[in-house]
């Protein structure tokens, strides 16, 4: 059987084909076919980079309109293709990053599972936008099968009122105001990829996992239970990222807007696509970027990378503070697994925990791997995570 999974991001959409037989198996296995289209790496336009029958073709993208298309088509046409037709597909899982609180697990999507993502398109502008529209391109291509929406806000809600509930007036909670968390699908699956990997039970274990991507959080993960997370409300609050603030003091919007005169729409832009490392560094919101910036002696960018690390490493004691304990701590997602620097510095400042990294090991491209030194008393681990995987998974299950 044939499971299709859409991960749809605010500047790319990252796209998988499973074969799966009967049962699913302990180890992710390597999708048949896999395509990328990145809006942010060309001048004009983006770049698909499809890569199955061991092959890998990059086809230039002009307008966004046509771009699932174009994407899905290489499935179906070309050297890339895998499926006689679009009708060997049984199964489609989309990744959306909004759910509310009302979706606690995947979802099998109807109309209004639909209407309920386009409600929360204010809360999440940058990602459900992008998640619908891959849910209506696939509804209009293939109507019989089923399609899953799996949700990053899913895992999150077992957070505990303490954490969850914002001190504002009650009635604000009451019409949902919240923290909601997202990256769940990621911190869940490397929760679970740890336990695998220590072979240790997943309910022995205090973890607390570093998704360091475009968008980064933190999740403090007790028992498999998540407790807490970085990101609240919205995808904004908490760590410095790419090109968003992450948590600052409330009231400068509100400055911003009394004594610059810059009107919501001005506030949101600045705050999500404007700030973090870009906006300190002047360079980029790529951490590959701001490294190589830093080795030509680029000072703004050297403190944008200390603003990164410092509020990263203050993060990560609030997570342990939630937890009581840390057993295992696990670094994921672009920055995470990639950044041999950003895991030493940051391991660097948590000695006190008793956290000790093997830096040999720390160098040597590690994926799934436990990276810390042999008498560390936590274990440091760096996952690649799976997204994908474990939204195929889900959708898998829907129909069986
Ligand atoms: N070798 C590397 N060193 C440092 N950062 C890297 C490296 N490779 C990728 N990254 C970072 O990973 C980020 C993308 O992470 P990813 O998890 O793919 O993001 P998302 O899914 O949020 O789009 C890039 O912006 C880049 O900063
Ligand atoms: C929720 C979120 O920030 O997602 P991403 O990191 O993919 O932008
Ligand atoms: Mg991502």
């Amino acid at each position: 059987m044939f499971v299709l999974v859409l991960n749809a991001g605010s500047s790319s959409q990252k796209s998988c084909l499973y074969s799966l037989e009967e049962s699913i198996p302990d180890t992710p296995p390597k999708p048949l076919w896999e395509a990328h289209l990145d809006w942010t790496v060309a001048q004009s336009g983006g770049v698909l980079t499809v890569k199955s029958n061991d092959i890998r073709q990059r086809i230039e993208v002009e307008k966004k309109e046509s771009a699932l298309q174009i994407l899905l088509d290489t499935l179906t046409t070309g050297k890339t293709k895998v499926l006689e037709s679009f009708n060997d597909i049984n199964a489609v899982g989309h990744r959306v990053v909004h759910g509310g609180a009302k979706y606690s697990q995947a979802t099998v999507i109807d109309d209004e599972v639909k209407k309920a993502i386009a409600s929360l398109i204010p809360l999440a502008p940058s990602h459900n936008p992008a998640n619908l529209e891959g849910i209506e391109t696939i509804e209009k291509l293939l109507p019989e099968v089923p399609q899953v929406a799996v949700f990053d806000t899913a895992f999150h809600t077992t957070i505990p009122q303490a954490a969850k509930v914002y001190p504002l007036p009650y009635e604000y909670y009451q019409k949902g105001i919240q923290r909601y968390g997202f990256h769940g699908i990621s911190h869940q699956y490397c929760s679970q990829r740890t336990a695998q990997i220590l072979q240790q039970p997943l309910e022995s274990l205090k973890i607390v996992t570093c998704h360091l991507g475009n968008g980064c959080s933190l999740a403090a993960i007790d028992k498999g239970i998540c407790i807490d997370t970085t990101m609240g409300f919205s995808p904004l609050e908490g760590l410095m990222m790419g090109t968003r603030c992450g948590s600052i003091d409330p009231q400068i919007p509100i400055y911003l807007m009394q004594k610059y005169g810059l009107n919501v729409e001005n506030v949101n832009h600045l705050l999500n696509q404007e700030s973090g490392l870009l906006g300190v560094s002047g360079v980029s919101g790529d951490m590959r970027a701001i490294c190589k910036a830093m080795s030509d002696n680029n000072e703004q960018a050297q403190l944008a990378f200390n603003i990164y690390l410092y509020r990263l490493k203050k993060a990560i004691g609030a997570m342990v503070a939630s937890l009581n304990g840390l057993d295992v701590l696990v670094f994921t997602a672009g920055v995470g697994e990639n950044s041999a620097i950003v895991r030493e510095k940051t391991c660097g400042g948590l000695s006190y925990l008793g956290l000790q990294l093997d830096l040999d090991k720390n160098n040597a491209n590690p994926v799934d791997k436990n990276i810390a030194a042999e008498d560390s008393m936590v274990k440091i681990l760096v996952i690649h995570t799976q997204e994908d995987w474990a939204i195929a998974q889900m959708a898998f299950n829907w129909t069986i």
